[in-house]
């Protein structure tokens, strides 16, 4: 990132509020701080997240201005309402400017042990991959994965970019909980097909990075899904059955795509 940009940032924050970069993706800089974005300065040890969408100079200033407000004030709207779902995991949203493109976020997970890098689940996974891939932590992660998804889906909500590095481990009282961040290009959803290609998009990230174990973990992520649904008796039963239908239908549709080129 550019010194102007940070310089940027710092300026409309407030020179005091320190700033480490995380991460650059293509829509957002997120940034950790300790700072509390309206309660007094650095009051406890607890970590705090920026997300920030810069300017995209190609674009019109005012089509610019019109798409930042839009998406800071959707993702921020998304979360909100996902933290009020009995069970459901997400950062809990502290502040957004949607005009200025900021969201504050709770800081979620650590770093993972002998420099395995950040927990999220696509570390998680590398990490027991050189120990032990079937381990039962690796299971018990995998089935919470799939019961958190299987919880956004049941609610009617779609991630739209579940990939293993927007499910970020946690660590409660002694077992890594996943949470899914990232709701960028999240939505309201009641349709099989947004599911389906959630499914889908998790999978082959599974596939591409831990070919070896993919079936074995795709398994455990699916009994961890399918056990929400359940819950719900007939109905559960057979809207699992549409998920899981349609799921497959983007499957043959990727790999037809995937043979043709
Ligand atoms: N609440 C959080 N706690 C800890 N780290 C976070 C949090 N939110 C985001 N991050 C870190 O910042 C990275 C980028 O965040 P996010 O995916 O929300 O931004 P993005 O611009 O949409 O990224 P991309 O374009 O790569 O999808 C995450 O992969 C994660 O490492």
């Amino acid at each position: 990132m550019s010194e102007e940009m940070l310089s940027k940032v710092s300026d409309y924050l407030d020179s005091r509020v320190p700033l480490t970069q995380i991460a650059q993706g293509a829509e957002a800089v997120v940034f950790s701080t300790s700072t509390h974005p309206y309660l007094p300065l650095r009051e406890s040890n607890k970590k705090f997240v920026i997300k920030y969408r810069p300017p995209k100079k190609y674009r019109h200033p005012s089509i610019d201005r019109a798409l930042t407000k839009h998406r800071t004030l959707s993702e921020s709207r998304l979360l909100a309402k996902l933290y009020l779902i009995p069970g459901l995991k997400v950062p809990q949203l502290i502040a957004c400017d949607a005009y200025n493109g900021y969201i504050w976020l709770e800081f979620l997970g650590e770093f993972l042990p002998d420099d395995a890098g950040f927990s999220n689940l696509k570390n998680f996974l590398w990490m027991y991959a050189d120990k032990d891939p079937y381990d039962a932590v690796v299971q018990e992660t995998l089935s919470k994965v799939g019961e958190q998804i299987g919880l956004l889906h049941w609610n009617d909500y779609c991630h739209g970019d579940l990939t293993s590095s927007n499910i970020v481990l946690v660590r409660e009282g002694g077992t890594w909980q996943p949470y899914l961040i990232d709701f960028g290009l999240g939505s309201t959803s009641s349709m099989v097909e947004d599911k389906g290609v959630d499914l889908y998009v998790l999978e082959r990230a599974i596939v591409s990075t831990h070919s070896a174990f993919a079936d074995v973990y795709k398994g455990w992520l699916m009994q961890g899904f399918s056990q929400v649904y359940q819950r719900h008796g007939e109905k559960g039963d057979k809207k699992l059955k549409e998920v899981l239908n349609r799921f497959q239908e983007v499957r043959m549709r990727g790999r037809k795509r995937s043979m043709i080129g």
